[in-house]
């Protein structure tokens, strides 16, 4: 097995996307990095390059002229279908490569909200989202994805509406009060965890519609009917889950010592049942949070059963108003079918990507759903 994987990683090639807007840098680019970017034929903007290219210290890179992210988690943003003016959702965004995705294919209309459980992530996605200039109609919340209720902005105020009542949101700044960030310092001290249903925002940008709403207005929870209208567009639930179909976790052993492959791996093969009930719990909030009509897509880099199809197979048989849709696009895809129909799965010994599982969820209307009982 250590073998097989050591194989793997010799061969594995990494994968940057290029910002859209950036492609007359692709010249410029290649001669920085000292290497071809070889065009992934199956999904637009992205391109390969040689694990042992290292892009972080390039101008490139530190310009936010491109990103890293596997072509796989590219493919999982891609099934979701974003268009102009899409509310989106990302119930477990951080560091954020996803969400960066997202919010280029948004391109100048509509929001993204990331959801995070760990801060210090967050943080670190709050950073990228600023570097590579996809701030303005974003949101990110601390808080946990299995309770997360905050809606999305639709009637976005506009910038004159805004008074000066104490109570609204300002312009977001990362110069806190002192009162703020001594309450900061010692929640991270306590690693207080946001309590169920509790959520933090922790950053928003000029044009996400939360300037001038006061403190109930953003946080305010709808009636579970309301979703269904008043929801978001599209959710990835891209879940917390053992990683071991991750390349940049396989590549870990090289630190760890193959010799410990098959502990770990027989570990992330046990599964905790916590784990499973954390995945299916934030299933179940992300298509509670979703619209009518609207796309769910759930995703983990883990290749066990246990964390995709049984996941979603229950939770299928819960919801009626849940129907697992075709990927269409997948069909040019290096990718094969999971074990439940209509899923997928990226395996990194034959898709030259790291391992990844992808189901896509659509929420029926309700005539719809009465069909789909019988
Ligand atoms: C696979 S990573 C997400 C990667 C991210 N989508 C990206 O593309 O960069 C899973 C994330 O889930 C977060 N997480 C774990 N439990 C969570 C919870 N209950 N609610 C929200 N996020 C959670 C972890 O902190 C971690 O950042």
């Amino acid at each position: 097995m250590a073998l097989i994987l050591q194989s793997i990683l010799t061969e594995i090639q990494f994968h940057v996307m290029l910002k859209p807007g950036f492609e007359d840098a692709f010249e410029e680019i290649e001669s920085e990095i000292n290497c071809k970017l070889e065009k992934v034929n199956w999904l637009p903007g992205f391109y390969s390059i040689p694990p042992d290219v290292h892009i972080a210290r390039t101008k490139a890179y530190q310009q936010g002229m491109m990103y890293g992210i596997d072509a796989a988690s590219g493919a999982a943003v891609s099934a979701l279908g974003i268009s102009p003016g899409d509310h989106v959702l990302d119930l477990c965004a951080a560091p954020g490569a996803k969400l960066c995705m997202m919010l280029d294919l948004l391109g100048q209309k509509g929001t993204a909200t990331g959801v995070d459980v760990a801060r210090h992530r967050l943080a670190a996605c709050r950073t990228m989202l600023l570097k590579y200039g996809l701030a303005e109609r974003s949101r990110l919340f601390l808080a946990d994805g299995t309770t997360f209720s905050v809606p999305p902005t639709r009637n976005l105020p506009c910038e004159s509406c805004v008074d000066d009542h104490e109570d609204t949101f300002k312009q977001w700044t990362s110069r806190r009060p002192y009162k703020e960030r001594k309450q900061e310092a010692k929640a991270r001290k306590n690693s207080v965890l946001p309590q169920n249903g509790q959520a933090e925002i922790i950053f928003y940008g000029q044009g996400s519609g939360v300037i001038g709403l006061k403190k109930n207005e953003l946080y305010r929870s709808l009636d579970q009917n309301d979703y269904a209208s008043y929801g978001y567009d599209k959710v990835l639930v891209d879940a917390e889950c053992t990683h071991d179909g991750s390349i940049k976790h396989i590549q870990k052993f090289e630190q760890w010592g193959w010799k410990t492959l098959e502990r770990r791996v027989l570990d992330a093969e046990r599964t905790d049942t916590n784990l499973k009930a954390l995945q299916l719990n934030l299933l179940r909030n992300g298509f509670r949070l979703l619209k009518e009509a609207g796309t769910l897509v759930y995703s983990t880099c883990s290749l066990t059963h246990a964390q995709n199809e049984d996941v979603v197979d229950q939770f299928l048989s819960e919801n009626f108003s849940a129907e697992l849709q075709e990927i269409e696009m997948a069909k040019d895809w290096p990718c094969r079918s999971g074990r439940t129909p209509k899923t997928l799965r990226f395996d990194p010994s034959t898709s030259a990507t790291s391992g990844l599982f992808v189901a896509k969820i659509r929420k029926l209307p309700p005539n719809e759903a009465k069909k789909n009982v019988l």
